[in-house]
């Protein structure tokens, strides 16, 4: 069976009196992106920085392709590429400069380190950029670079911070389709990120972290089984003129669907729920020209875990 790309169990890591992770389990497949969704100071950072083998856990175990990186950082260095969320080094280097060294780091001889810097220029989009020295880069150009210095070895293990803040609307476009690209042939990505609708459109699946700890499976199908809103905006009508035909349509109470701008919002339980809704709107005559759920799955399972509660002890 080959090896998940990721493997981590209950891994925890204290700072003093402060329990950053306290028991997190995961598995990130190769040939997937997984998602880490947690809120602030749920313990993501600290966990990537443990996966990237930068930070020794005080207990549990990990495992990158295969390779445990508190005995073996160097062979877990060789197979994980790490983006951090703020790039840190080399302020004088160009970003030709930044590239090629990183490339040298990584044992390719000057020709190659060259010929690598040279595509990934291209592939991050930095090409009028080259010459230019890390320290006068934007946020988003750092973040750009910083996700090239991570493909410099080819990595099978991706590990992104925050990759996508900084950065403009085409920039995460094209981070979505690299990341896409990269799982389609065969690597492993974990991605942490606040942006979660962004999330939803890169991620094939995601492990939720509270409080330290990875959310129990069975806690996040709960969550993620609870009825969602879904927006329904009626062509050319105002939404207040419209909630009592819509709820009598659906069935429902006028009390039971809200009204938020032009539209009238219900709640649904499930995809096919929703479906059916939408048929007996148009059955019942009603010009429904939007329709779709308020809240991506990932939004709504983050905002339904909120509290501690949602945590494994
Ligand atoms: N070096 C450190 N020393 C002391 N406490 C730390 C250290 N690093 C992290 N912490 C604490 O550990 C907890 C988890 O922090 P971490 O940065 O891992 O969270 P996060 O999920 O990445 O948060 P955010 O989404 O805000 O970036 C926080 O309470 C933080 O204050």
């Amino acid at each position: 069976m080959v090896p998940a790309g990721i493997a981590a169990v209950d891994v925890r890591r204290s700072f003093g009196g402060v329990h950053a992770v306290r028991g997190v389990t995961l598995e990130a497949s190769a040939g997937a992106v997984t998602g880490l969704v947690g809120p602030n100071g749920a313990g993501k950072t600290t966990l990537l920085l443990m996966l990237a083998s930068l930070l020794a856990p005080d207990g549990g175990s990990i495992r990158i392709a295969g390779v445990d990186p508190v005995a073996d950082p160097a062979g877990a260095r060789s197979r994980l590429g790490w983006m951090p969320d703020s790039l840190g080094a080399w302020p004088s280097l160009s970003v030709r400069e930044t590239l090629e060294t990183t490339g040298r780091l990584y044992d390719l001889d000057r020709a190659a380190a060259a010929r690598r810097a040279e595509e990934l220029i291209d592939e991050v989009g930095l090409r009028d950029l080259a010459d230019a020295h890390a320290r006068v880069l934007s946020r988003g150009q750092k973040q750009r670079l910083g996700l090239a210095r991570a493909l410099v070895h080819e990595p099978s293990v991706l590990l992104l911070d925050e990759p996508a803040s900084g950065l403009d609307p085409q920039a995460r476009v094209d981070l979505r389709v690299l990341l896409r690209r990269y799982a389609a042939a065969g690597k492993t990505v974990l991605i942490s990120s606040h942006v979660l609708a962004e999330l939803e459109e890169v991620v094939d699946d995601a492990v939720y972290i509270v409080a330290g700890a990875t959310v129990s499976a069975d806690r996040v199908a709960m969550a993620a089984g609870r009825r969602r809103p879904w927006r329904i905006r009626v062509a050319d009508l105002d939404a207040r003129a419209v909630a009592l035909p819509v709820a009598t349509a659906l069935g429902l109470d006028v009390a039971g669907v809200g009204v938020d701008r032009r539209d009238v919002l219900v709640p649904f339980a499930s995809e096919s729920d929703a479906a059916a809704g939408l048929r007996a709107l148009v059955d019942a005559g009603i010009a429904v020209a939007e329709f779709s759920a308020a809240t991506g799955l990932l939004e709504h399972t983050f905002l339904d875990l909120g509290t501690s509660d949602g945590a494994r002890s």
